[in-house]
């Protein structure tokens, strides 16, 4: 199976310091949807893992947040994607969960819904938690500059085999161009032993 696991805010749409909190401050990246939509063409599953705290610190409610992913399925939708799934965390730090990013729970969530293991499942983040939780579960964590990735990257402290791109539309494009040049050389190898 193909999978991918992309954050929300700052990776697929805007992100805003005072948080997204209707679907009108939703507004997608460039390039986001587009890349969204290649990689599921491409036979990836494509699946969000999100930090919402803006839910239990009362910012908007469980409706809203609704409302906001109905938002964006739509527009994935439109541009000839999909995502299969949106895990979010509704915590706060201080409730000290299981699934708040850096810690894990999501993505043990999400390796159990598709029966899968998460060894070198790319996993897109711009910020540390994101790529720390994608390392804890043995994705290979992708770091993009878009949101908050520019100052992620200034901040340092990356997790091991972290790889760094400027946003989801150059993360699509190394993920698919890699598996047409692995294509060339299974055909390449299969020419040259047959
Ligand atoms: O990037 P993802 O995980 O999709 O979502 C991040 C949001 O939930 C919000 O997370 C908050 O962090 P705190 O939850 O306050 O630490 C802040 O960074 C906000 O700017 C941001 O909009
Ligand atoms: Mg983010
Ligand atoms: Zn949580």
């Amino acid at each position: 199976m193909k999978l991918i696991i992309l954050d929300r805010d700052g990776v697929i749409n805007e992100d805003s310091d005072s948080f997204i909190k209707t679907p009108d401050e939703w507004i997608a990246l460039p390039g986001s949807l587009e890349a969204i939509a290649r990689l599921t063409k491409a036979g990836y599953k494509v699946v969000v893992a999100t930090n919402q705290s803006g839910l239990g610190r009362g910012y908007f409610d469980i409706m809203t947040l609704n409302a906001i992913h109905q938002k964006m399925q739509a527009a994935v939708k439109a541009a000839g994607g999909m995502i299969e799934a949106i895990f979010f965390c509704p915590h706060t730090a201080s409730d000290n969960c299981d699934c708040r990013k850096p810690r894990q729970g999501m993505f043990s969530s999400i390796s159990e819904r598709y029966e899968t293991k998460l060894d070198e499942v790319p996993s897109v983040g711009d910020s540390l938690r994101d790529l720390q939780a994608a390392f804890l579960a043995g994705c290979t964590p992708i770091l993009v500059l878009s949101g908050k990735g520019k100052q992620t990257l200034e901040n340092g402290g990356l997790p091991p085999k972290t790889v760094i791109f400027d946003n989801l539309a150059a993360v699509a494009d190394h993920l698919l161009t890699r598996e047409v040049k692995t294509v060339e050389a299974r055909d390449k190898t299969s020419q040259e032993t047959s």
